[in-house]
């Protein structure tokens, strides 16, 4: 699978979102990716409901919803309502994880799971192939702009090692400080998707940002 590109709306300027939805909509980016933060899971609020009926009235491609809630199963079906296309839930915010999943599944959504940068790989080890998706943190949930993890590399290949034969399908998701500098290295080490938030709209050129992401060929000098 080439990899996908995910631009964090959290970045995105909030008094211009309908601009910098469409700047996602006219770029290579291929999927929007919806970070919610409850203020409790995680020490910041993003955004509700209303805000993700928004972005899902204007965005022609896929939303990617990261709850970052605890209890997230009280909220599966609004997000559902609201326009989701994939919902993950964090490994730490839930008791009953298989359950969860399956729920999300069971609306049409792909399910997601996302591990805090201290949670193990290995406690996927029973879920693995029930999962569309794994979001590999790569800095501590709760902000943008704050520096990559590099043990997250590590990660990443313990993960790709746990899918193989297993969930070849799986989406291998990265979140947190990615940038031109480690995308390709990322990709190597497994991840198929790339959500980048501050790097891409602080920057100068925010479409071309997101083009150069999408357009690395990590596996170009492979034979
Ligand atoms: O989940 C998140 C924060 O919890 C954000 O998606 C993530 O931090 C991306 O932002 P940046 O690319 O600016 O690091």
């Amino acid at each position: 699978m080439n990899h996908l590109i995910a631009p964090s709306v959290l970045a995105a300027d909030f008094a211009n979102l309908q601009r910098d939805i469409e700047l996602i909509n006219n770029s290579e980016a291929d999927w929007f990716h919806v970070d919610i933060m409850d203020g409790v899971f995680v020490p910041n609020i993003s955004f509700g409901f209303p805000v993700v009926e928004s972005i899902a009235r204007h965005a022609t491609k896929p939303l990617d919803v990261h709850l970052m809630i605890t209890d997230p199963d009280r909220y599966l079906e609004t997000f559902k309502n609201a326009g989701a296309t994939n919902i993950t839930v964090h490994y730490e915010a839930c008791t009953h994880l298989h359950r969860t999943i399956d729920a999300i599944k069971k609306m049409g959504c792909t399910a997601g799971v996302a591990l805090n940068p201290h949670t193990p790989i290995s406690l996927l080890e029973d879920i693995i192939e029930d999962v569309d998706l794994v979001l590999v943190m790569s800095v501590n949930p709760g902000f943008g702009g704050q520096k990559f993890i590099k043990h997250t590399y590590q990660k990443l290949h313990t993960l790709k090692a746990l899918a193989a034969g297993r969930n070849d399908s799986l989406y291998i998701e990265v979140d947190g400080g990615v940038n031109l500098t480690n995308a390709t290295s990322l990709v190597k080490a497994g991840a198929n998707v790339l959500v980048a938030g501050n790097f891409v709209f602080s920057s100068d050129n925010p479409m071309k940002t997101i083009n150069s992401l999408k357009e690395l060929d990590p596996f170009s000098n492979l034979i």
